[in-house]
C-alpha cells in the first residue's frame, strides 16, 4: 500500500466515524485522491493528517446540514438600535445596532477592549447606555464574562436563589441545576462553596444560572474561559440546542472557528467610529 492510500483509507474511516453521510465521504476521498495525484504532493503536506482534515470536513458539512434543515427564524426577541456609549471622552460604541430572532444566535466579535461585555451589558439591562434603545420581547438569561457567582454558597444553593425567581420549590431547582451542570460534565451536587471551585468551574456555574428556566433570550459573555476541549464542545451542543428550541442567544466569542454555523455576526472592532 502506497503513503496516499494509506492516508487515504483513513480519511475515509475517520469521516464515517464522523458521521458524514456516506455518499459525501466518498466524494471527498475522491477529491483527494485526484489532488493527491495530479500535485504529486505527499499527502501530510496537502491535507495534514487524516483524522485533523475529517474533522475540518465533518464540521463544514455539519454546518451545512444544519443550516438546510432548521425551520425559518421566529419574531424578533432583542433589536438593539444605534447604541452609543462612552467612559469620559473614550467612545466605545457609537450606532451600534443588532436584531436577533427567536431560533437564531448572534456572534459578537472584534478585538481586546472594542465594547463587546459593555454591549452585551447594555442588552442585558445592566447599565445604560448613552444613546439608543434595546428592546427584548421574553426573559433574559445572562452569563458574565466572570464573577457573578457568590462565594459563600454552593452551587446548589445559587440554583435555588435563581430558581426562586422562577417561584420553583428549592428541590425542582435543584434538581433543575444538576441536570443542567450534567451537560457540562459537572456533577454539582458536591457540598463545597463556590469560592474553592476552579475558574472553568465557575464559569459552569454562571451558565448554568444564565440557562435555568429556559428564557427566550441568553446573553453570554464568553462564557467557556476556563473550559477544557470536552466542555467546550458541550457548551456549544448546548447553544445548538438552546437555537432549536427557539431561544435567541448572543455570544461574545473569540473562537471564531465557529462562525460559519451562526446566523448573525457583529463585528465591533470599528463600533466607536473612529473616535476612540
Ligand atoms: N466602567 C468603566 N469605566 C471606564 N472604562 C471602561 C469601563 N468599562 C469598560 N471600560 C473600557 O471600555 C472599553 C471596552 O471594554 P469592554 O470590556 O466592553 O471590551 P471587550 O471588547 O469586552 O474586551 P475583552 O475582549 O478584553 O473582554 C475598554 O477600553 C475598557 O477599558
Amino acid at each position: 500500500m502506497t503513503i496516499n492510500d494509506g492516508w487515504l483509507r483513513d480519511l475515509n474511516v475517520e469521516l464515517r466515524r464522523r458521521g458524514v453521510p456516506s455518499g459525501t465521504a466518498d466524494h471527498v476521498v475522491a477529491e483527494a485522491a485526484v489532488h493527491l495525484r495530479d500535485s504529486g504532493e505527499p499527502p501530510m503536506a496537502a491535507f495534514g493528517p487524516a483524522a485533523a482534515y475529517a474533522a475540518v470536513v465533518s464540521d463544514s458539512v455539519g454546518a451545512a446540514y444544519q443550516r438546510a434543515r432548521r425551520p425559518p427564524p421566529g419574531p424578533v426577541r432583542l433589536r438593539a438600535r444605534d447604541i452609543g456609549k462612552r467612559y469620559r471622552r473614550h467612545v466605545v460604541l457609537d450606532g451600534v445596532d443588532l436584531t436577533v430572532h427567536a431560533g437564531q444566535v448572534a456572534a459578537v466579535i472584534g478585538a481586546n477592549g472594542c465594547g463587546k461585555s459593555t454591549f452585551l451589558r447594555i442588552c442585558a439591562g445592566l447599565i445604560s447606555p448613552d444613546s439608543g434603545t434595546v428592546q427584548i420581547d421574553g426573559t433574559v438569561g445572562y452569563c458574565p464574562q466572570d464573577g457573578g457567582t457568590i462565594d459563600f454558597l454552593r452551587p446548589e444553593e445559587h440554583f435555588v436563589l435563581v430558581g426562586g425567581g422562577h417561584d420553583w420549590s428549592r428541590e425542582r431547582s435543584r434538581a433543575t441545576g444538576r441536570a443542567a451542570a450534567a451537560t457540562l460534565d459537572w456533577d454539582a451536587s458536591a457540598p463545597v462553596l463556590s469560592r474553592h471551585l476552579s475558574g472553568g468551574t465557575r464559569q459552569k456555574l454562571n451558565l448554568v444560572m444564565a440557562g435555568l428556566g429556559e428564557p427566550d433570550v441568553l446573553l453570554l459573555d464568553e462564557p467557556y474561559q476556563g473550559f477544557d476541549r470536552g466542555t467546550y464542545v458541550d457548551f456549544w451542543q448546548q447553544v445548538w440546542r438552546w437555537r432549536d428550541n427557539g431561544r435567541a442567544v448572543v455570544v461574545v466569542t473569540h473562537m471564531l472557528n465557529q462562525l460559519d454555523l451562526v446566523d448573525v455576526v457583529l463585528d465591533l472592532t470599528d463600533a466607536s467610529g473612529g473616535r476612540r
